[in-house]
């Protein structure tokens, strides 16, 4: 039976058997814990696309220290969107920004990246939708992806653009070979369910999201025998030195992001693909 904890930001709600509160559907990060298991389903809640804005990454910076205070068994991420997992940073944070707004969100990215990618918990990322760029970012966090038929999944920031931060790249080059990362990130690929699983960048293919959670609960019960601390110190022994890079350089990284960013001919391709992404959705 699901338990107690629905939690969105800082505030915490009771829950009925599997149901949730009515006010639950208004939260941007929505945690359920099984009691049986123990393990989280975290799902992403900011319709229409889940694009993360300041006020979506500190919700899930907050959900992610509750399950480590809480010494949470495992983490399931999802989304309640029908069809997309994440749409990635939210372009309007980014678009004529406000730079102190932009240097606090991209403080917050960074923080989300370090508690999820070195969380001590194992996860596993349910992509139930496209998962483009900071959506991807997000499940490559993730020690483990499930990815339902018929979407699309990868770091396409050159598509707009835009370079993909170190970090990012590291992500992806622990999910797949330096060959194929380097090719999909110069690319800007975005790849099919079933590409995706041929290049490593998912690790099973899913026909619902019934099906994606019931994989990854497959996957977090692979280690009820297995040391807890063992893995959580053999998991951070093999991130850390992608994660020490990142800590060593948070300044010049928000830095770099701000300046990037706001140059005139970045600001004039994010406008165009905004228009663009408008136009598509007019239609
Ligand atoms: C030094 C380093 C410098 C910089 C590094 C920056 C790294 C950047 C990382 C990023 O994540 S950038 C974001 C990249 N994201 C994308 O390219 C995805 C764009 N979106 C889509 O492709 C599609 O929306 C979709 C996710 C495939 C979903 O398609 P669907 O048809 O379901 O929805 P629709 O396109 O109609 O969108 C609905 C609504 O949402 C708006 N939208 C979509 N994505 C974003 C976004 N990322 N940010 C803000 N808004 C977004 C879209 O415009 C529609 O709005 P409207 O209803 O008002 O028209």
């Amino acid at each position: 039976m699901l338990r107690s904890v629905l939690r969105a930001s800082t505030t915490r709600l009771g829950v009925t058997g599997s149901r949730f509160c009515s006010s639950a559907a208004d939260k941007l990060v929505i945690t359920e814990v099984d009691d049986k298991t123990g393990y989280a389903t975290v799902t992403l809640n900011r319709p229409p696309v889940n694009s993360l804005n300041l006020e979506l990454l500190t919700a899930i910076s907050e959900t992610l220290d509750d399950l480590q205070n809480n010494k949470s068994r495992g983490m399931i991420l999802t989304s309640s969107s029908k069809s997309v997992f994440s749409a990635g940073l939210d372009i309007m944070e980014m678009y004529k920004p406000k730079v102190d707004r932009m240097k606090e969100f991209w403080s917050t990215l960074q923080d989300v990246w370090f508690k999820l990618y070195g969380s001590p918990f194992p996860t596993v990322a349910a992509i139930n939708g496209h998962s483009p760029a900071g959506g991807c970012l997000l499940s490559l966090c993730c020690e483990y992806r499930v990815m339902c038929q018929n979407y699309t999944i990868g770091l396409n920031e050159t598509r707009l653009g835009i370079v993909a931060p170190t970090w990012f790249m590291a992500s992806m080059r622990n999910a797949m070979s330096r060959r194929d990362a380097e090719m999909a990130l110069t690319l800007g690929t975005l790849f099919t369910t079933d590409e995706a699983l041929k290049v490593g960048l998912v690790d099973e293919v899913a026909t619902s999201k019934e099906d994606a959670i019931a994989k990854a609960t497959a996957f977090l019960d692979k280690f009820k025998k297995i040391s807890p601390q063992a893995r959580s110190m053999t998991k951070q022994a093999l991130r850390s030195k992608d994660i020490m890079e990142l800590e060593d350089n948070r300044t010049q990284d928000i830095d770099l992001f701000v300046y990037a960013v706001t140059q005139p001919k970045v600001q004039k391709g994010l406008e165009m693909y905004l228009e663009a992404l408008k136009a598509k959705s007019a239609k």
